[in-house]
């Protein structure tokens, strides 16, 4: 099958983003899966976090499925959101639209360039819920806010939230890869636990209104970034008041920055999440079902100017960390 590609990220939360709604595709679900496994490869040609598929929606401008590497579908992806969010809007020539999720229809919208010449859109991230059972998290507590998980750390306490994918948090004086790689092995090998795995990130503080989140994401590894995790994690240093409440929050991470705001609606919270939607390039691929391999790759257009504005903006990220 020959699918036309478009390479993306955000914070270098890398994707292929697939347009189900005009290109002439009938995948199933297995040929989801397969492409999910195949494009994401790193030892493959294209290589990837995610991909994003964009379908047809009955009840919004379009729908946004994400599968991981593994082949696993989400229920939600922050960064993806915000490259679907500028696909649709630029397509339909609008600057707001709501996107179908699994769990639920959200808007999105274009805002200023949050840096120079830098794709900039905000993507709510809802619905979100400190049950443990919408993780599922096996706990003694209904609500588990910075209470240890011993099977996982002696010493360390974690934060559980879904938005709506599942998110444990934990907030560290500094970040070190290799822990927090291993315990998100820990933690997704543990099914009794954690049922459906889960996203587990590390959070360090950087200053009133800023922080530095990594995470080790399920049904991938370590990214440069998540979006709903450090949506999730910008929320859960408000609720243990390091942080404000509708305040715009600094969110570092390997790739760049985005900038969460966590807002307070009735007994409901919502982050709205900005940051960049870069593309990185364009492709079609010619892909073999019966191997699974990618046979041909052409008419690749690299998309150099966004690409080299967005290293300025990194450059600038990494600075900031290192303050
Ligand atoms: N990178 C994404 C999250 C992708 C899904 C995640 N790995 C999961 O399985 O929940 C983001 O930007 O939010």
């Amino acid at each position: 099958m020959n699918i036309e590609i478009l390479k993306c990220h955000g914070s270098n939360n890398d994707f292929v983003l697939i347009d189900e709604m005009t290109g002439a595709y009938s995948f199933s679900e297995e040929d989801r899966i397969m492409i999910a496994k195949t494009l994401c490869n790193r030892e493959g040609i294209v290589g990837a976090d995610g991909i994003l598929f964009v379908l047809n929606s009955n009840v919004a401008e379009a729908q946004m499925r994400m599968f991981n590497p593994d082949g696993s579908e989400a229920e939600m992806c922050g960064n993806g959101l915000r490259c679907v969010a500028r696909y649709v809007t630029e397509k339909l020539g609008k600057d707001e639209v709501v996107i179908e999720t699994p769990e639920a229809n959200l808007p999105v919208v274009k805002r200023e360039e949050m840096y120079e010449d830098i794709p900039s859109f905000e993507v709510n991230i809802e619905p979100v819920s400190f049950e443990t059972s919408s993780l599922p998290l096996q706990s003694p507590h209904q609500i588990h806010i910075e209470q240890p998980i011993p099977t996982l750390s002696k010493d360390l306490t974690f934060t559980a939230l879904s938005v709506p994918n599942p998110h444990l948090i934990t907030v560290v004086p500094e970040v070190h890869d290799e822990n927090l790689s291993w315990l998100g092995k820990v933690a997704n090998q543990d099914k009794e636990l954690l049922p459906n795995g889960v996203n587990v990130s590390y959070v360090q503080p950087l200053g009133d209104q800023k922080i530095f989140v990594r995470t080790y994401e399920r049904g991938v590894g370590l990214t440069n970034a998540c979006g709903t995790a450090m949506s999730a994690s910008a929320l859960t240093t408000v609720i243990v008041e390091m942080n404000q409440l509708n305040e715009e929050i600094f969110v570092f991470n390997r790739g760049g920055f985005v900038i969460c705001t966590a807002l307070k609606d009735g007994d409901d919270y919502v982050i709205k999440l900005r940051g960049n939607a870069t593309y990185v390039y364009s492709s079609t691929i010619q892909l073999d079902e019966a191997t699974s391999e990618i046979t041909e790759v052409k008419d690749r257009k690299l998309f150099e100017a966004e690409n080299h504005a967005y290293a300025k903006m990194q450059s600038y990220a990494q600075e900031q960390i290192t303050l």
